[in-house]
């Protein structure tokens, strides 16, 4: 996962300076903040309708839209992937001693 997302991170920032004409990221670089954190909000809501319908494929493809347009907003506020993945990493820790603290001791 971390490199299909790493790889797809780099292209966006390559292609952020692009022709807005030939590029989608460098179209949606162009149009702005708002406009990109509208798409996120847009095929967050679209991920949920298909999933509520209960269609697996739909829901692929839209995650597929969902993961692509937060990657567009998290270059656009120049905030690495890997904040979220160390933050995801982070809290996977702290369950990790709060599970072991829980545990009855032998
Ligand atoms: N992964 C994607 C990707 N996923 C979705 N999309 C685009 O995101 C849009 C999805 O939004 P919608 O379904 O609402 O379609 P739309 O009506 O065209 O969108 P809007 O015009 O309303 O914004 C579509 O236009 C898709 O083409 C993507 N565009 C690009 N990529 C990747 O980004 C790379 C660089 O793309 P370019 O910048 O176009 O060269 C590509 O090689 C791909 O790897």
């Amino acid at each position: 996962m971390r490199s299909t997302l790493h790889q797809l991170e780099a292209t966006i920032r390559d292609r952020r300076s692009a022709d807005p004409a030939s590029s989608y990221v460098a179209k949606m670089a162009h149009k702005g903040r708002a406009k990109i954190a509208q798409k996120v909000g847009e095929e967050a809501v679209e991920t949920v309708i298909a999933a509520m319908a209960g269609h697996r494929d739909e829901v692929v493809g839209e995650s597929a839209d969902l993961l692509f347009h937060l990657l567009l907003l998290l270059a656009d506020m120049d905030v690495p992937f890997d904040a979220v993945l160390d933050e995801l990493e982070r809290r996977e820790g702290i369950s990790g001693i709060a599970e072991k603290a829980a545990r009855p001791k032998d």
